[in-house]
């Protein structure tokens, strides 16, 4: 087994935990605020973190998920709140009393120093420990041999391996990443998400990293949390996100959505246009009321015959545009007030269709893929 590895599991991070012992969450946050002058930067910010979990700290520019993660490491310091790691309060420690290794967005390597001395940077005590420590950490990143280089060097891609293997160098109880894979290219990007995944589940180190790439934190989360101005929108995990968005904050910053604007009818079906739609879940109460609908592209259904049914429609093809694996189709409908819908559709699928561009095509809206939202917040059922 390879030393890191095995030292990371007699350091105990592993995460699971033997049944019936009580292990300490690796971070706990609780009402945290942080002010720049006047400005609100983060607001009440609750979070409680599992050992050897991965979170990702996901939102647009400027919602705070950078401070955040500064005020965890002790690089900027809260205005209220606490924050404990691993059962200890360390609000008021500096951030070198704090057990956490961290890595950057720009590569942050000192230019001047060889890969080896890079790594070693942080380490205490013998030449040959470390000289040991440094080749287990190579070998662990997949960068064996390349102790003497400087990082003028490397790749961007090499580059940020070494700072990972720099950041895990002293085997902290956690580890921060600040947006580490945004300045890479597409490519490298995908590959390095796939191999620090696989890294943090074998080390079993608790990660938090921030991200403003919806589908970095989709792939690589155990659970994400959605931040906007400051506050947490929802926490969850990939698949309650991206299916079951708690606000349309949420529904729109993660994946594709449509929307659409109808009233609640008596009976319990809403009206788009002249088009009644049933949604499962809509709650009683709501009568007359304006609600907006939201179904995600996948899951608008194309039939290559008309058979009715619930929530089904005409629509004219408007357009499919090719994304790769899928296509997406817009569609108009006239029923709803020449709305445009778009589906994403297999390429199998479309070639069973056999579309034509302006040809009609019956469209379902499944009722159990309508979700429900009445101004900001999603309806509860
Ligand atoms: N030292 C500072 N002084 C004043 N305002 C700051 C400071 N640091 C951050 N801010 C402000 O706080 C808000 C949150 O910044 P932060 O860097 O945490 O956002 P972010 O979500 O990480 O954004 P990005 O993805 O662009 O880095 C922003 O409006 C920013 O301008």
């Amino acid at each position: 087994m390879n030393r890191i590895l095995e030292q990371a599991i007699n350091d105990g991070a592993t995460p699971v935990a033997p049944v019936g012992s009580t292990v300490p969450d690796a971070l706990g946050l609780s009402g945290i605020h942080k002010s720049f002058g006047s400005f609100t930067a983060l607001n009440d910010i609750n979070l409680t973190v599992k050992k050897g979990e991965f979170v990702c700290l996901l939102g647009p520019s400027g919602c705070g998920k950078t401070t955040l993660l500064r005020i965890i490491a002790g690089l900027e310091s809260a205005n209220a709140g606490q924050i404990v790691m691993l059962g200890r309060d360390v609000t008021r420690q500096p951030a070198a009393k704090r057990d956490y290794g961290i890595v950057f967005q720009s590569y942050a390597l000192f230019p001047n120093l060889t890969v080896a001395e890079n790594i070693a940077y942080g380490l205490k005590g013998r030449s040959q420990d470390k000289q040991t420590r440094v080749r287990d950490l190579l070998a662990l990143i997949g960068l064996s041999g390349i102790e003497g280089k400087f990082p003028g060097q490397l790749s961007g891609g090499q580059q940020q391996r070494v700072a990972l293997a720099r950041a895990l160098a002293t085997s902290p109880g956690l580890l921060l990443l600040d947006e580490p894979l945004s300045a890479l290219d597409a490519r490298v990007r995908e590959h390095l998400r796939r191999e620090i995944r696989a890294l943090q589940q074998r080390l079993g180190i608790t990660t938090i990293m921030v991200t403003h790439d919806q589908e970095e934190a989709l792939t690589m989360a155990d659970r994400i949390v959605v931040m906007n101005h400051g506050h947490i929108e929802q926490i969850g995990t990939p698949d309650d996100i991206y299916a079951m968005p708690q606000s349309r904050f949420v529904a729109e910053f993660v994946g594709r959505a449509n929307w659409l604007t109808g009233e609640v009818q008596p009976q319990g079906a809403v009206r788009v246009g002249d088009t009644q739609l049933w949604a499962n879940k809509l709650p009683p109460l709501l009568d007359g009321r304006t609600v907006t609908l939201f179904i995600r592209p996948e899951a608008v259904v194309l039939h290559a015959h008309w058979q009715g049914g619930e929530n089904t429609m005409l629509a004219h093809l408007g357009g499919v545009e090719s994304l790769g694996g899928f296509c997406r189709v817009s569609l108009i409908v006239p029923a709803m007030n020449n709305l445009t819908l778009i589906a994403d559709v297999s390429r199998t699928e479309l070639a069973r269709l056999n579309l034509q561009a302006g040809q009609r095509v019956p469209v379902s809206l499944p009722p159990h893929a309508l979700r429900v939202f009445t101004d900001e917040a999603q309806v509860k059922a």
